[in-house]
């Protein structure tokens, strides 16, 4: 496949480095907003750049018939806009907060969980993210999908970041120098704790889900999940 990279940051960098492991080859190194790239020669574009960029540059992708795959965080507020702009221009489009086998994997534990769990109102329930330092979003992406799947299975009607209300899920952010990703859903009753833990040791999960998605998406029009690629 022919790659633009959308962000060449840590994560760009990671998907390169995997992507010329797997033999594509990566035509665009983009830090900027992409109006003015051909990418007519461009099989798809990724992008793991910045919450203020991501729309923009993905619609654009749309407009000029190139499929996405998205892994930026913090711009979800337009994602009903993207998939719009995905379907009027018949294109290819996948999302998710995270990548990763295991992540995903843990998504679905999570979804398991929260429905056993929601017989026992006994258990507040709580997540809690640690990433690196240079992280621009809090909540992470990955623990808002949690909270959400969560809801979906409880009677929980909302989250909130570092503290909660009545009836919602508390979501703690901590910020920690070189820690690529940690998510942890946790069950505490009086008698005791239940938790499930997800720890990324490097960022290689999160840039191979994304290459196997682009692998996954030549020739497919629509807007998929990363559980149709992987299961
Ligand atoms: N879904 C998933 O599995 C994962 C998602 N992420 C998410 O991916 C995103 C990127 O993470 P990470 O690589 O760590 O971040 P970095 O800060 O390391 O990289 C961001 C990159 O985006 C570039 N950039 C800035 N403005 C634009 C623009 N207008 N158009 C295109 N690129 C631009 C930056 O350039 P410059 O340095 O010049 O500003 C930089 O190269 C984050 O939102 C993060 O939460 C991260 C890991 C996994
Ligand atoms: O910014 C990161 O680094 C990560 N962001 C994603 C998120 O916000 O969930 C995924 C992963 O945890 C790493």
């Amino acid at each position: 496949m022919k790659i633009a990279l959308l962000g060449y940051g840590k994560m760009g960098q990671t998907i390169e480095r995997l992507a010329k492991d797997r033999g594509h080859e990566i035509v665009y190194t983009i830090k900027e907003k992409i109006k003015n790239y051909d990418l007519s020669k461009v099989d798809v574009a990724i992008d793991f750049s910045v919450p203020d960029a991501a729309f923009e540059n993905i619609t654009t992708c749309f407009e000029q018939n190139i499929p996405v795959i998205s892994g930026t965080t913090g711009w979800l507020e337009r994602y009903d806009e993207a998939v719009a702009s995905c379907k009027e221009n018949d294109g290819a489009f996948i999302y998710a907060s995270n990548f990763s086998l295991g992540v995903n994997l843990f998504f679905e534990l999570n979804k398991k969980l929260a429905e056993m769990m929601s017989s026992f109102p006994e258990y507040a329930i709580g997540i809690e993210e640690i990433h690196h330092t240079q992280k621009l979003d809090a909540p992470s992406g990955t623990a808002i999908t949690l909270a959400e799947q969560i809801m979906e299975n409880t009677d929980r009607k909302g989250w909130r970041l570092n503290r909660a209300e009545e009836g919602e899920i508390p979501i703690m952010a901590k910020r920690i120098e070189n820690v690529p990703g940690t998510h942890v859903v946790s069950y505490k009753s009086p008698i005791d704790t239940l938790k499930i833990e997800h720890i990324a040791h490097s960022r290689d999960g999160f840039a191979l889900g994304a290459i196997i998605a682009a692998e996954w998406i030549q020739n497919k029009k629509g807007v998929f999940s990363m559980k149709d690629v992987l299961f």
